[in-house]
């Protein structure tokens, strides 16, 4: 036996008694007539990172962002189907969206920072919760950016704008801010795209370290990416579950010969 089997078997061992944080079951997501993600079922490990791919309009950031309930803010979007979060039914219609956005953060593909102050992100949610104290919000602010690795960069300067910061700097601010709510999943809708290679692997870096206290889902074109940085691979197409299974598998010996198809680069 290789080394390398020897290692993959322990990884799924490992990955067995992993608990899970949220269990999708037979989900559709409707635009109109358009059904964009078609009864799918599947399980997201808890502190994992757990990637989505496939080919442009394959349903990956409507699933995405089914659970934290973005996609109410598209009036023709609706959805059939459950994601169980602490077994509570994400879409059920008495869900405050509010409270559930705070568990369940996300960042978008461009950094978008308000036009305020570095430390002014972190904090705009925050008061706005009601805490008012100064020594606490300081105290986020610095646990927030050090979580996001940016403190060192930015301590000096947290009264200025965070448009001046570089655009990798940016979106590790969006990270921050998002962390300052205390959520258990992060949803991160491909954070490194408008990124430069560094940017790039300073994020990923991030993902890596934040994983031992986030449950992290991440929508990614790039393979290298899905293949460094998660755990578990999910592949979409045309809207179909196509096959999930450990990020390893799905790269080595994908079970579907469309999988292997699009992860060698013949569609998509
Ligand atoms: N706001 C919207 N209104 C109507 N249809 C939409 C909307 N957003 C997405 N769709 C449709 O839903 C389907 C899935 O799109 P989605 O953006 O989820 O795919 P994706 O896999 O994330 O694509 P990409 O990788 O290009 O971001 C596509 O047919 C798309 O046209």
């Amino acid at each position: 036996m290789s080394a390398l089997s020897l290692v993959d078997r322990s990884v799924i061992e490992v990955k067995v008694n992993q608990e899970n944080i949220l269990n999708v079951k037979n989900l559709s997501i409707y635009y109109g007539s358009n059904q964009a993600v078609k009864n799918i079922s599947f399980e997201i490990a808890k502190n994992d990172v757990t990637a989505l791919i496939g080919p442009s309009g394959c349903g990956k950031s409507t699933f995405l962002r089914s659970v934290n309930r973005m996609n109410d803010l598209i009036p023709i979007s609706r959805s059939e189907g459950e994601i169980l979060y602490e077994d509570i039914n994400i879409l059920d219609s008495n869900i405050n969206v509010v409270a559930l956005r705070k568990e369940i953060g996300m960042v978008f593909q461009k950094p978008n920072p308000f036009p305020k102050s570095i430390y002014n992100n972190i904090t705009h949610a925050i008061r706005f919760s009601g805490i008012r104290n100064k020594s606490v919000l300081d105290e986020i602010v610095e646990s927030s950016l050090r979580k996001a690795a940016l403190w060192d960069e930015v301590k000096d300067r947290l009264h200025k704008s965070a448009l001046s910061l570089s655009g990798g700097q940016q979106q590790r601010l969006c990270i921050a801010r998002t962390l300052a709510m205390k959520p258990s999943v992060l949803l991160l809708d491909e954070p490194c795209s408008a990124l430069d290679p560094i940017s790039n692997a300073k994020i990923e870096e991030l993902i890596l370290d934040l994983k031992h206290e986030y449950s992290i889902v991440i929508v990614t074109h790039n393979m290298h990416q899905a293949s460094r940085i998660s755990d578990r691979t999910a592949f979409f197409l045309n809207g179909d579950l196509v096959e999930y299974d450990i990020t390893e598998k799905i790269f080595t010996n994908p079970n579907e010969k469309k999988t292997e198809e699009y992860i060698s680069g013949r569609f998509g």
